[in-house]
């Protein structure tokens, strides 16, 4: 699948990580200044950490939150395995019915995820993806709960990707004016891992990040797409300046200008076979990114 990043933005602005992770109220919109903004938090297969994590944090403030494919075992083994809720047995000699995708709104989507005791009782509103990895008995448990399963049959696409793609198509189908037509993702499981999937997800970022925000994250990294243009990104600003780098991932070379790093770059080439900005460091609570291309930022999290 051959794509590009567009050009949309010529001036970007990310409210991030302070205000998403550290907001008082666990549903108040996520950007104050603007239009709400409906976060969808995406479980990928990689390990949750539990105590003081972002993935505590991130799930109470999500507005939907989707299991991608095996990410339900992750989250049934952390919060559920010790201490299940009741669920009917599953007869043990059948297995799930793989039908052709299941046809569920957005708006049946987020009207669960807010009647219901889903956001403490870590139970996911949907479950997505080709569905190899998800245990047939965590796919009962979950589903006994109104977590909607979503099969897609497809084997060119990782689950990350077939997730995003079916947001897009709940979103078009949404129409509802005083909502926002894209939601921000947050990948959480993105950074980290095994190498090819981490790359899978930067191709993601690069590819669709353009169209909506999204934000991949392990407890140590967020990565998110700057376009070409100035950006301004919010950064986590306490005791210690995080650590950053500035990624010239999917393009040939960008020319680059930043405010607020301790290493600034000044009508900068940079590229893989050239300048490599890592290891730099935040100084300013928001940081100025005028670039030529597109490029993967990425800061550390301090918690
Ligand atoms: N070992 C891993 N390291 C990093 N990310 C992973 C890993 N395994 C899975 N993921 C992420 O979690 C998503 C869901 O994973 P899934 O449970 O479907 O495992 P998979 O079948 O190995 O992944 P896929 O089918 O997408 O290649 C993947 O699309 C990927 O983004
Ligand atoms: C050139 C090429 N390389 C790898 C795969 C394998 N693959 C990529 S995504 C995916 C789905 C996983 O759920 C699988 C099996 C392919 N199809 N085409």
């Amino acid at each position: 699948m051959a794509m590009t990043a567009t050009s949309a933005a010529l001036r970007t602005f990310y409210h991030f990580p302070s205000r998403i992770i550290y907001g008082t109220k666990p549903r108040e919109p996520l950007a104050a200044a603007g239009p709400a903004e409906r976060l969808v938090f995406l479980l990928l297969n990689q390990r949750i950490s539990t105590s003081d994590s972002l993935f505590t944090r991130l799930w109470r403030r999500a507005h939907l939150r989707i299991c991608a494919d095996g990410a339900a075992n992750r989250l049934y083994n952390a919060f559920h395995q010790a201490n299940p809720l009741v669920v009917p047995d599953r007869p043990t000699n059948q297995l799930p019915q793989r039908k052709p995708a299941t046809s569920t709104t957005l708006r049946a989507m987020l009207t669960v995820a807010e009647t219901s005791s889903h956001t403490n009782q870590y139970i996911p509103e949907a479950i997505c993806g080709d569905l190899d990895s998800v245990l047939p008995d965590v796919e009962h448990y979950f589903s006994h709960h109104q977590t909607v399963v979503h099969y897609v049959d497809d084997q060119d696409t990782t689950d990350f990707m077939k997730n995003l793609l079916w947001l897009d198509d709940l979103e078009q189908r949404h129409g509802d004016a005083t909502d926002p037509a894209k939601s921000t993702v947050i990948a959480y499981g993105g950074l980290g891992g095994r190498l090819d999937q981490s790359m899978s997800s930067l191709y993601v970022l690069y590819n669709y990040g353009a169209q909506r925000p999204i934000y991949l994250l392990s407890e140590e990294s967020i990565a998110l797409l700057l376009l070409p243009g100035v950006n301004h990104v919010e950064c986590d600003w306490f005791d210690q300046s995080p650590a950053c780098g500035i990624l010239p991932i999917g393009v040939t070379s960008a020319t680059v200008t930043t405010q607020g790093l301790r290493w600034n770059l000044n009508n900068a080439q940079t590229s893989f076979s050239g300048l490599l900005s890592t290891s730099n460091i935040v100084d300013k609570p928001v940081v100025v990114v005028t670039t030529t291309d597109p490029l993967i930022w990425t800061v550390e999290v301090r918690k």
